[in-house]
């Protein structure tokens, strides 16, 4: 048996008990934290509070040799992630790949930064577009920096459509966290190469450790967010499409957004 569970959001804390349980009862114990992290805990606490040992899992192990996967055919293993385990990652891949080997899978869901976004903002799900990952820059062959542009195209098609976009940002063993300020620079610099004017008047909200008691929330317009101090990560960016007037009203209220902010509510 193979059980999937998601953390949640902040600290060894946001598993629910069935997760706990599960782990409790289990043979074996991975874990991968490349998608996700809580950054409230560390591995000790949570081997700590689960009394088990906690096997971490490489991006390689998880996505190319998941080999570890046949231990599931006579044991019980359970494989857990950051946030719920099947938002914004390929674990699907790994269900699949089990079920292919005759493993019975199942999930115990956690809470994830795709519904805290809309808790903590006020922002509703239903007014969200296609979501958008900003990577860090890279250099190509040729030593030039390279910066994706996918992102910018992805926010700029829900504008148009009055969709709000969540952004995911990019966490990088090397490279690091990536803060909101990182990816709105990113985000200008696309711009201004192509001569547009789509991010830099543009409004956004920020949100920086959602889970931990003192979240970080905060609305702007992106020339004013860009140099905010959201303080440690992790980070999450919207892109506000329309707004109605009660996601307005909620950006003032809770996310200290500047009266009249976004003027066009409905
Ligand atoms: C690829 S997504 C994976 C989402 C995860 N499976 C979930 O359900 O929450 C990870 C990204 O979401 C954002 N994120 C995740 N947890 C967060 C948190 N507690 N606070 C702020 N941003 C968070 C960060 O931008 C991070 O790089």
């Amino acid at each position: 048996m193979l059980t999937f569970i998601g953390l949640g959001l902040f600290d060894e804390y946001d598993i629910s008990l069935k997760g706990l349980e599960a782990i409790r009862e289990a043979d074996l114990v991975y874990a991968e934290f490349y998608t996700s992290c809580l950054m409230g805990t560390s591995l000790e606490r949570m081997e700590k509070l689960y009394g088990k040992k906690v096997f971490l899992l490489s991006r390689e192990d998880v996505e190319q040799h998941p080999d570890w996967l046949s231990e599931a055919r006579n044991k019980k293993l359970c494989f857990l992630t950051g946030g719920d385990t099947m938002v914004s990652t390929t674990h699907v891949d790994l269900r699949l790949r089990a079920e292919k080997l005759g493993i019975e899978t199942r999930l115990i869901h956690g809470a994830s930064i795709a519904s805290a976004v809309s808790g903590l903002t006020g922002l509703q799900n239903y007014r969200f577009g296609r979501s958008a990952s900003i990577p860090h820059p890279y250099e190509s062959g040729r030593g030039t920096r390279v910066i994706s542009e996918t992102p910018y195209d992805i926010i700029k098609q829900n504008l148009e459509l009055g969709l709000h976009t969540l952004v995911f940002l990019d966490i990088d063993q090397e490279k690091g966290y990536m803060t909101v300020n990182t990816a709105l620079e990113l985000l200008l610099e696309v711009e201004e190469k192509r001569g547009e004017g789509v991010i830099s008047g543009a409004a956004a909200v920020g949100i920086a450790r959602a889970g931990s008691e003192k979240p970080v929330v905060k609305a702007d317009y992106v020339e004013n967010l860009k140099d905010f101090d959201f303080g440690k990560p992790l980070h999450i960016l919207v892109i506000p499409g329309k707004l109605h007037f009660l996601e307005a009203e909620a950006l003032v209220k809770l996310a200290g957004a500047p009266i009249g902010f976004m003027k066009e509510a409905e």
